[in-house]
């Protein structure tokens, strides 16, 4: 069974996903973080991230671990986990996801992996996974999802809800729910709320 857990950008996904994936059992896996993972390398590479063939070559060593309780990234023995959710990778990211060729690599890594699994992104349900028999797209306001990552971010509130619309509109064409997900407003749910309105969906 594969269940698949897409939304705009900080709406939520990783954290639903792996209180979900905990109450199932199964690991989940967060296609964000690969894309994270190629952005981080590039930059550090000092790469054009708009250039897919400077990218390429940065790829074979990357691996997602998917666990329920949170996925990590390796490139090769190194564990780059801990620098992905950064305000500069945030920057980039949406650059390198545009790239048909990185979209290719991304969505082989995740097919390949064994179900059960709960997988969250952005295209998850539409272009992964169109056959998973369970879909949901999380939502919450601009300012809702800033409060939230103001939390964990040192930058102001204004600061961060313009970041977000930024790579909300940005990542627009492989953001769509798809027709048969369940959308979730999480905005006045907490984050055991939302994760218990899938589990009751999924019973
Ligand atoms: N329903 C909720 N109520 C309160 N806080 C929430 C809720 N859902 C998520 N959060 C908090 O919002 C923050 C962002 O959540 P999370 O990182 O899971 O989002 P995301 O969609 O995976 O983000 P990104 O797209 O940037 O990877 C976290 O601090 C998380 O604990
Ligand atoms: N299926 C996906 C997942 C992610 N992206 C791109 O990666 C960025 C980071 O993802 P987060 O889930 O960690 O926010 C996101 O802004 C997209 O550019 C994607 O295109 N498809």
């Amino acid at each position: 069974m594969i269940v698949t857990i897409d939304g705009v950008a900080a709406s939520g996904k990783s954290s639903v996903s792996s209180g979900v994936a905990q109450a199932l059992g199964v690991p989940y896996v967060s296609s964000g973080l690969l894309y994270r993972a190629v952005t981080l390398l590039g930059l550090n590479a000092g790469a054009e991230l708009a250039d897919a063939s400077a990218l390429l070559p940065l790829l074979p060593g990357v691996r997602l671990e998917p666990l329920a309780s949170g996925n990590r990234v390796w490139n090769a023995d190194h564990d780059l986990t801990a620098d992905l959710h950064s305000t500069r990778v945030d920057g980039g990211v949406s650059t390198v996801a545009a790239l048909p060729e990185i979209r290719e690599w991304v969505d082989a890594q995740l097919r390949a992996l064994p179900a059960p699994l709960v997988a969250e992104g952005r295209d998850m349900g539409t272009n992964v996974f169109p056959h998973a028999p369970h879909k949901f797209y999380l939502t919450a306001s601009p300012r809702v999802r800033a409060e939230r990552r103001a939390k964990e971010r040192p930058e102001d509130i204004p600061a961060i809800e313009a970041a977000l619309t930024e790579r909300d509109r940005q990542d627009t064409t492989q953001s769509a729910p798809a027709p048969d997900a369940r959308v979730i407003d999480t905005g006045p749910l907490t984050l055991q709320g939302v994760i218990d309105t899938i589990l009751a969906d999924l019973r």
